[in-house]
């Protein structure tokens, strides 16, 4: 067994009476939902060298928008300056550097959001981009911003008038064959880049996403290009660029989104990333035939590298966030018989409002774990050149699992953040509960790097592709596997709810049946709206917005679901024995919990028939909860960062609730005492009543 005293020890107090009926020990079940010791350290390591370093501190008032974006800067040269990330790091295989850098950016993630999100745009996703996009002579930027840490970049996308319909941008850069030079301009305000990170007051360079134009006056689509924007030794912008910062937002406050206008800006022909295309010293457009296994690779890399650090960085906010709110309704009391007041968590409804999120919580760690490993497996291969059987159509399938996870995953987290607040009545509402700023910093996830309405539909074109080819007798294109089972979909769909009992409910079969069902069931529909909409005369873009809603929307919310249930059942069966009585009730509570939302299509579609199929899935969901009531404090501590990194006043692990809300309202400067500005609320006639 490995030695996990690097883990600190929780103190005594007065949780114990919960954390002494689990089942198993909260320490390796951290590390099982890790999965990986060494990353577990590296966690630890970056935990304990914040929390000594004075720059680190928690605020006890929160400083100015502006003070936070510089304290976020300072945080993340400090973090830079620690080298948490080693050459050896460098060194070492992708799979293997890339999970290294990934485990830094979710430490930091739970710290301060905004640092990561500074870090993940600034030095991660441009680098990624280049590596991916660009060619030899892009290595010097890549060394500078992710070795060597010289320089910050941003990425440029969004324009106030277009942000998911990219394909309409209107930035441009058109080459001059003369200089040698793009010339990079925005037509007018509308076409301002927007929103972009880091670009507010702080990068020195930006990835630009630019209509290419050549002399001939022939437009070849949005192409990335490497752009300065900054002196880096004055921050000083260079002239022909507008920049501004985006102002004050309703979360991330230590990030400077920013906008640019471009004024005829010129910058080098080799500012182009020109891995898949050039353009000659003379102007001739040149599309480079370069490995296509690698060229796909490097698109699957740039289109989810950045989705799935937000899908890790979602796991640690709802890990945060049920710990906090699991440890306040194991110490809080309210109500009870013969005046013997009950903790919040003895009662039915608040386990209810709670553990589904917890189980979502472990499942989805679990989930993503897998799922990373299985998606940088794919990108290592393809960028070593190793051939990989089917590779694009793998690249298709990924790209419609993570298009589906991301909007699944955040928008659970977001629903958990606010039930959790409320979870802790009054008290969550305070600021040093931290329940306010998890949910406001993660909030913006649910719109960058693809707005979730709008990315998950990109999941439903794969869906319908893969359910054309199975209606036709032709092979299902799911090299990962996940929807091979289409070839079956006639006899699923004959398939009924079957079980009289909630423990034949409380199975990996009946939870995995029912969603073969759902999606099945939710193709065909959508797949009929579609053809009738078609049929009546409308075009296939019109056909396919009206399909989207109880269709399209609900098959990719259950499709993800369902990859969740897999992946994460995979990986329970391989988890030591001990630990896998509490990860398979969490398994069958996410399961079921998910199942319930959908029982309306049970029904609709003749899965489900009278009344028992509600009763037995709820009966079986608070079943499950109350199984799990003696667990579920032990599973948050195996969830939950350190109390420094929590920073949340009802979630300390010690439990001491009350000396903790105590302490921090009379540590607190101002708490005590008269107003400064105790004059200007008296009024001259005020006297003594
Ligand atoms: C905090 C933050 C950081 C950001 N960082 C960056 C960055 O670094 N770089 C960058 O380039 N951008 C950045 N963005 C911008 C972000 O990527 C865009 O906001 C996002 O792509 C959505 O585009 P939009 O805002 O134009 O929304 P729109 O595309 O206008 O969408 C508005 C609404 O309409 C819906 N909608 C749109 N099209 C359809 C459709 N076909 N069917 C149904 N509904 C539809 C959407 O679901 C959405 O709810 C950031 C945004 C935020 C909030």
């Amino acid at each position: 067994m490995e030695d996990l005293s690097f883990i600190p020890d929780i103190s005594s107090g007065p949780l114990d009476v919960y954390r002494k009926s689990a089942s198993f020990d909260w320490k390796r079940l951290k590390l099982a939902l890790e999965g990986d010791i060494e990353l577990l350290k590296l966690k630890y390591k970056i935990w304990h060298t914040l929390e000594n370093d004075p720059l680190f501190a928690h605020n006890r008032v929160t400083p100015t928008v502006d003070e936070q974006k510089r304290i976020t800067q300072l945080q993340l040269k400090r973090i830079n300056e620690y080298k948490f990330h080693t050459k050896e790091t460098f060194r070492s295989s992708y799979t293997k550097r890339t999970r290294t850098l990934m485990t830094i950016n979710e430490a930091v993630q739970s710290l301060n959001p905004s640092v990561s999100v500074k870090m993940a745009i600034g030095i991660y996703l441009v680098s990624n981009a280049l590596l991916s996009l660009g060619t030899e002579r892009h290595l010097k930027f890549y060394e500078a911003i992710i070795v060597n840490r010289e320089i910050l970049a941003s990425m440029s996308l969004t324009e106030i008038a277009h942000g998911s319909d990219a394909k309409l941008m209107r930035t441009t850069a058109t080459y001059d064959a003369r200089t040698r030079q793009f010339v990079v301009h925005t037509p007018d305000f509308a076409a301002a880049k927007c929103w972009v990170g880091n670009l507010g007051k702080t990068c020195t360079h930006t990835l630009l996403f630019a209509q290419l134009i050549t002399p001939d006056g022939t437009n070849h689509g949005l192409h990335g290009f490497i752009v300065p924007i900054r002196d880096p030794k004055t921050l000083e912008t260079y002239p022909g660029l507008i920049v501004g910062d985006m102002g004050e937002k309703i979360g991330v406050h230590g990030i400077d989104n920013g906008f640019v206008m471009f004024n005829q800006y010129r910058i080098p022909r080799e500012s182009l990333l020109n891995r898949t295309a050039d353009v000659t010293e003379d102007g001739v457009y040149e599309s480079s035939f370069s490995d296509p296994s690698k060229i796909l690779g490097a698109a699957l890399e740039n289109l989810s590298a950045g989705r799935v650090g937000i899908m890790q960085e979602s796991c640690h906010s709802i890990s945060s966030a049920v710990a906090i709110a699991v440890r306040y309704a194991a110490s809080r009391k309210q109500f009870g018989e013969r005046d013997a007041e009950i903790p919040l968590i003895e009662y039915e409804l608040h386990q209810w409002r709670l553990f589904g999120y917890v189980a979502a919580a472990v499942v989805f760690r679990v989930y993503v774990e897998s799922f990373t490993r299985v998606y940088l497996g794919f990108v290592e291969k393809s960028n070593a050149g190793i051939r990989v059987d089917n590779l694009s159509e793998a690249v298709s399938e990924i790209h419609a699992m993570v298009s589906c996870s991301k909007p699944l995953l955040t928008w659970t987290v977001l629903q958990a953040a606010q039930q959790c607040r409320e979870a802790c009545g009054g008290h969550g509402f305070l600021k040093c509960a931290n329940l306010g700023d998890i949910r406001s910093n993660h909030e913006p996830t649910v719109t960058y790097e693809g707005d979730n309405n709008v990315l998950s539909q990109q999941a439903g074109n794969w869906l319908l592709r893969q359910y054309a080819s199975a209606r036709a007798q032709a092979a299902v294109d799911s090299p990962i596997g996940t929807v091979t089972f289409l070839a079956d979909h006639a006899r699923i769909l004959q398939q009924l709810f079957h079980g009289t009992e909630t423990r034949h409910l409380k199975t990996a079969e009946f939870i995995t049946s029912t969603y073969k069902w759902l999606i099945c069931w939710l193709l065909q529909q959508t797949h009929d709206k579609y053809e009738s909409e078609m049929a009546s005369g409308q075009s296939k873009f019109q056909a396919k917005t009206k399909s989207q809603v109880y269709r399209w929307k609900s098959l990719t919310t259950v499709y993800a679901e369902y990859l969740v249930v897999i992946f994460s059942l995979e990986s329970i069966e391989k988890k030591e024995k001990e630990l896998q009585p509490v990860l398979y009730k969490l398994f069958y509570l996410y399961g079921l919990w998910s199942l319930d939302k959908h029982l309306v299509e049970m029904y609709q579609g003749g899965y489900a028939r009278g009344e028992a199929p509600t009763r037995l899935i709820r009966a079986a969901i608070l079943e499950l909860c109350a199984e799990l009531k003696g667990e579920i404090v032990s599973v948050v501590d195996a969830l939950a960062p350190t109390d420094f990194v929590l920073n949340s006043v009802l979630g300390r692990s010690d439990g001491n609730l009350y000396q903790n809300i105590e302490q921090a309202l009379f540590n607190a400067p101002d708490t005590i005492g008269r107003a400064k500005w105790w004059r200007q609320a008296v009024t001259k006639t005020t006297s003594k009543l």
